[in-house]
């Protein structure tokens, strides 16, 4: 599939701010602060959701100074579009989680779908206690059930399209410094 550079380089230029990069690192100090709090002698097994927590997680796991340990998982229901479908999963967790904390981390809760399965599927492998943190948390009552939230959440959003630190617009953006939202959606 051709992507139209141009369009790709309007949308950025376009875009409203909703958070700069400052407030994302205040909201990560302030999460990595909650997480250590109440996680820190865990031991967790910290799950990356791919591709959209690579950023929360490139940026949040400096910042937790206790022993855990990293691994992946890559599921996408939306793909390239601006809305979600079913869910794939790419890549299924291989560790042995009998026992385990766990720690799933992901750049946003919108529906909740997406957590929802992840958490689902991790559970019934027998740990001891899974918990999640996204970057950001979309406001609106769409939510796979009412009142879902992430255990740790670093910034409530605007119910509009987003993209940077983590969030793609048609696969692009990700690399966004701070929470961008896109004109018109
Ligand atoms: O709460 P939901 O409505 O389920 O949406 C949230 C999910 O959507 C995005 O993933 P996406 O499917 O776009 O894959 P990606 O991580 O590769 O961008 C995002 O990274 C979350 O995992
Ligand atoms: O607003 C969004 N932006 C990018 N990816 C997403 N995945 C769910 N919601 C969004």
């Amino acid at each position: 599939m051709s992507v139209d550079l141009d369009e790709i380089t309007r949308i950025r230029e376009d875009a409203d701010c909703l958070a700069d990069g400052a407030t994302v690192a205040a909201a990560l100090e302030r999460m990595a602060a909650e997480i250590t709090a109440q996680m820190a002698g865990s031991n967790p097994l910290v799950y990356v959701v791919m591709n959209g927590g690579l950023i929360l997680a490139g940026q949040i796991l400096p910042r937790l100074p206790f022993p855990l340990e990293v691994a992946y998982l890559h599921a996408t229901r939306y793909g390239h579009a601006l809305k979600g479908n079913q869910l794939d999963w790419r890549m299924r967790p291989t560790q042995d989680l009998r026992g385990r904390t766990v720690l799933v981390l992901d750049d946003i809760l919108d529906e909740g779908h997406t957590l929802q399965a992840i958490l689902e599927y991790l559970k019934a492998e027998g740990p001891k206690e899974v918990r999640s943190a996204v970057l950001t948390h979309k406001l609106h009552d769409r939510k796979a059930y009412p009142g879902m939230r992430a255990d740790f959440t670093g910034l409530d959003v605007a119910d509009r399209f987003l993209f940077g630190c983590g969030m793609d617009y048609k696969g692009y953006w990700r690399n966004a410094p701070g929470i961008y939202a896109v004109k018109g959606l």
